[in-house]
């Protein structure tokens, strides 16, 4: 059956580049979704193949930690991606809303977080985009799980590094993506970096209004620990942040190693 037969359209939950995502509800069960809707007629072809790509990638994921696709319908020319309804809100205005997160709830995020990210790059897919827009809570509470979303610029790796082209969120860039340089999966752990940076002061470790001056901090890995506000935190998580943000992708913690590190395990 279509679409139209089987949801009714409410309200608007976000916008997209290409794409609107509302609430819809299943009429015969009574069960609430996200519908992602994109008109396909005025996309080129190369956005076709990439709203293609992200349906693949979407089909092939199945975590806790990760929103789910549940079905894909087109009626013309709009497509109407069918996701969980996520009703906690966003990452990002959680972190605005508490100002910064306290080391044991930063902990418990930024676990589910590594959880997601370590599942996708066993599946072979690079995310691209994780930043505190994409990342969005099951409910208000504190410890609320956390789901990533939004895989409209992953990819599947290659064998080999390759280069993918410049795609993410400026502040969330990887050194190796400013430079042009073939990258992987290790991209992906340096914006978990920059999000557990955020998460426990409310402010991002790489920021310039010059967004070329702001490239140059990445491309150098200038960050630092300012007082007074980082005096509080312990060590522990800084030798972590510094394992994310290391320069080198080769010498970069893995999501697997970051789940084993004492200040996630051991929380
Ligand atoms: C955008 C591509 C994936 C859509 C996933 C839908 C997840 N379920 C879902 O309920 O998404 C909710 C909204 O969706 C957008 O974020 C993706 C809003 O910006 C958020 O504020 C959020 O409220």
């Amino acid at each position: 059956k279509a679409f139209s037969e089987q949801f009714e359209v409410k309200e608007d939950l976000g916008k997209g580049a290409f794409s609107i995502v509302r609430k819809v509800v299943h009429t015969s069960s009574g069960v609430d979704y996200a519908a992602k809707i994109i008109n396909t007629k005025r996309l080129s072809a190369r956005d076709l193949q990439k709203l293609e790509r992200e349906v693949k990638i979407c089909r092939m994921l199945q975590h806790n930690n990760i929103v789910r696709l549940h079905n894909v319908f087109q009626e013309g020319h709009v497509r109407y991606m069918i996701f969980d309804l996520i009703t906690g809100g966003e990452l990002f205005d959680d972190i605005v809303a508490r100002e910064f997160y306290s080391e044991k709830d930063a902990s418990s995020c930024i676990q589910q977080i590594l959880d997601s990210v370590s599942y996708c790059h066993k599946m072979g897919i690079i995310h691209r985009d994780i930043k505190p827009e994409n990342l969005l809570l099951s409910s208000k509470k504190p410890g609320a799980s956390v789901k990533l979303a939004d895989f409209g610029l992953a990819v599947e790796t290659e064998k080999k590094k390759h280069y993918y082209g410049f795609a993410g969120t400026p502040g969330y860039l990887s050194p190796e993506v400013l430079r042009k340089e073939p990258y992987d999966k290790a991209v992906d752990l340096w914006a978990c970096g920059v999000v557990l940076y955020i998460l426990l002061v409310g402010y991002p470790p790489f920021w310039d209004d010059d967004q070329s001056k702001m490239f140059e901090q990445i491309k150098q890995g200038r960050y630092e620990y300012l007082s007074p506000e980082w005096d509080s935190v312990t060590d522990e998580v800084k030798k972590l942040i510094d394992g994310m943000l290391t320069m080198d992708p080769d010498k970069r913690i893995t999501a697997e190693q970051a789940l084993s590190h004492p200040w996630i395990k051991n929380r």
